[in-house]
Order: structure tokens, then C-alpha cells, then sequence
């Protein structure tokens, strides 16, 4: 099987461009075709193609930190994806660069030579407005839902139902809904429980309520509404990146998205991890 492979390489960042460069040589000495995004095709010799136009490669790597392979994942899913980690923090890329060459190529050759793609699927949440034509693009981190901004004066009234069941109101700055994958991120700076990557499960957790309730966790399969009011102005934010304006009151559902995400490569250690959060 020609394997095809898309490159996303954190924009403006030389040493990820340098590494897609080599990925590039190494895939095409291997038989395989690779493109890459527009912003490293300016930068490098290689085929450049829009990052949304990658969703029919047999597989996508990002090179970079955490926000490029969310943005990759948003772009491109269901295709499956590796993440090669220059990040800051890196806690979604597995991938070291010094053996970046040598697993891609080695993750390629299975697939030329099974005609599969081994990987592990990661849940994301989709939040859509009641009464309101809007939904947003599926979170692999988390869907925060938080007044005109953070802070003092900033907050709204927030109701967040379970199934329909009512479990807290209260004003806050916000509330989020988390996969296991984003407990490590914005949930966890909000006081959010860790949960272990390998859990079904979704967390809510409030944002500096007035009247918290502690974080929540329950089945994947579940419908989180949250209602806003008390406030002129909100928003429904997918993964820090992708916003609603709201126009209180207002009722955002949350649930599992229908597509999980298709991480590929050898998995981080989850405990390993966790000194990165320091
Ligand atoms: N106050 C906060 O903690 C805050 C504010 C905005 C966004 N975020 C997080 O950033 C994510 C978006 O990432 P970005 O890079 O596009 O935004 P960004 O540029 O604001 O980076 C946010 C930081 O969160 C880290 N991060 C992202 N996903 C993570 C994960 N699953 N586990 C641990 N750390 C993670 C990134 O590496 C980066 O250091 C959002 O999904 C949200 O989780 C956090
Ligand atoms: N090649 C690219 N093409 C288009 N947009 C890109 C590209 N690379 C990164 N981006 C944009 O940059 C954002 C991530 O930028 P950011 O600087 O946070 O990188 P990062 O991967 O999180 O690295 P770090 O961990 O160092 O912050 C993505 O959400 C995306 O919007």
C-alpha cells in the first residue's frame, strides 16, 4: 500500500520545519508521498497543501507542543494522528524529535505493509446551543462556558444539569466539561480531578463559583446542559480555540462527540507526565 502522510509543523518554529524537512526525505526514500501545510511549504522544499485538505492522508504528524496537535485534530480527524513534541509542555505529543525519523517510518512501513493503522481512540465532547443554530468543533480538552471574561464582574449564573438532573447553580466565572485527555489542562488549573487517560469518564468542575459544588465525574454517555443567565454576555469555547458568542439566558448541551480522535505512536506515560504540569 502507498501510504500518504500529512506534516503540520508549528508555525514560524525553524526546528520544526527542519525536522518536517527530514520527515519528508525519509518518507519519500521510503515510498511513501508527504505533503506538508502551507506555512512550512514556504519554508521548506516539500508539496504544501491546506491543513484541512490533509483528511484524506492515512495518517497526519504535528510537530510541535500541545496547541498544534489540538489544532491538527481539529482540522483533520477522523484521519489519525502522531504528535512529535517541541512544546513547552507536551503533554498530548508523544513523540521525542530525536526519534521522530525513525518511529514515523516505522509506523509507516506497518501500515504499507498491513493496510492498517494502529492507534488508540481519545474521546472529544461536542457542544451544541438549545434553542440556538450552533455547534461547536469536538474538544479534545475540554468545553469551557464563562461570562463576557475572567475575573471580577466578568461572571454569569451558570445551572449545570446531569441527564436532566440538577447538580449546582451558582454564579462563577464559568463552568468546564472535561475528556480524561484535558483533566491535565485547564481542568486541572481550576482545581479539576486527574483522570487517568485510559478512564471513560467526563469531569465537571466550576470556575471560582460563589456556591461550588466539587468537581463532578461521570459516564461518558452522559448529557451535561448548562444554562447561563445573569449575564449580557457569554461564551461556549471548544479546547481554548473555537468560540460561541451566547446571548444569555442561554442552554449549552455538552456529550460525547460521535468522533474520537486517532493518536498513533507510542503512548506517554501518563505518571511520567505528570511532572511536566509543575
Ligand atoms: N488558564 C488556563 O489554564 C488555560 C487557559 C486557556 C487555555 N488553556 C488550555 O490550553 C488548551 C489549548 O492549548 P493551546 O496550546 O492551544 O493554548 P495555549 O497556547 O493557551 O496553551 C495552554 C497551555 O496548556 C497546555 N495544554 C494543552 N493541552 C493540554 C493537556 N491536555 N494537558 C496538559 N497541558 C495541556 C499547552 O501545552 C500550553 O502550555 C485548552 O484546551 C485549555 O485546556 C488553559
Ligand atoms: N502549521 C500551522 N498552520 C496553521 N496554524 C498553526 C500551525 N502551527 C500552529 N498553528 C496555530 O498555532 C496554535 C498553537 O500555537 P502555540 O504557540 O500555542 O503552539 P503549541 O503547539 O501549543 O506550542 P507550545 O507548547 O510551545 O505553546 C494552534 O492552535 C494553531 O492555531
Amino acid at each position: 500500500m502507498d501510504v500518504a502522510v500529512g506534516i503540520v509543523a508549528q508555525r514560524d518554529n525553524e526546528r520544526a520545519q527542519d525536522l518536517a524537512a527530514a520527515l519528508v526525505d525519509a518518507l519519500e526514500a521510503a515510498g511513501a508521498s508527504a505533503v506538508v501545510d502551507e506555512a512550512t511549504g514556504a519554508a521548506i522544499a516539500a508539496t504544501p497543501v491546506p491543513v484541512d485538505s490533509m483528511d484524506d492522508r492515512d495518517l497526519v504528524v504535528s510537530i510541535g507542543g500541545d496547541g498544534t496537535l489540538l489544532f491538527v485534530a481539529r482540522e483533520v480527524s477522523p484521519v489519525p494522528i502522531m504528535g512529535v513534541n517541541l512544546g513547552e509542555v507536551g503533554f498530548l505529543n508523544a513523540v521525542a524529535p530525536e526519534n521522530a525519523v525513525d518511529v514515523v517510518t516505522d509506523v509507516v512501513a506497518d501500515i504499507a505493509r498491513t493496510g492498517r493503522v494502529e492507534g488508540r481512540e481519545l474521546a472529544r465532547l461536542r457542544a451544541t446551543g438549545v434553542d440556538e443554530d450552533w455547534t461547536l468543533a469536538p474538544a479534545l480538552n475540554e468545553i469551557v462556558v464563562h461570562g463576557r471574561r475572567r475575573g471580577h464582574g466578568g461572571g454569569a449564573t451558570i445551572e449545570v444539569r446531569v441527564d436532566g438532573q440538577s447538580y449546582a447553580e451558582s454564579h462563577a466565572d464559568g463552568v468546564l466539561v472535561a475528556t480524561p485527555t484535558g483533566s491535565t489542562a485547564y481542568n486541572l488549573s481550576e482545581g479539576g480531578p486527574l483522570v487517568h487517560p485510559a478512564t471513560n469518564a467526563v469531569i465537571v468542575t466550576q470556575m471560582a463559583a460563589t456556591e461550588s459544588m466539587p468537581p463532578l465525574v461521570v459516564e461518558p454517555d452522559t448529557e451535561i446542559s448548562l444554562t447561563v443567565t445573569d449575564a449580557d454576555t457569554a461564551y461556549a469555547i471548544s479546547d481554548g480555540r473555537n468560540r460561541q458568542q451566547l446571548e444569555p439566558p442561554a442552554t449549552v448541551t455538552v456529550s460525547l462527540a460521535a468522533d474520537p480522535v486517532t493518536l498513533v505512536g507510542p503512548q506517554a506515560n501518563f505518571f511520567d507526565g505528570l511532572d511536566k504540569l509543575e
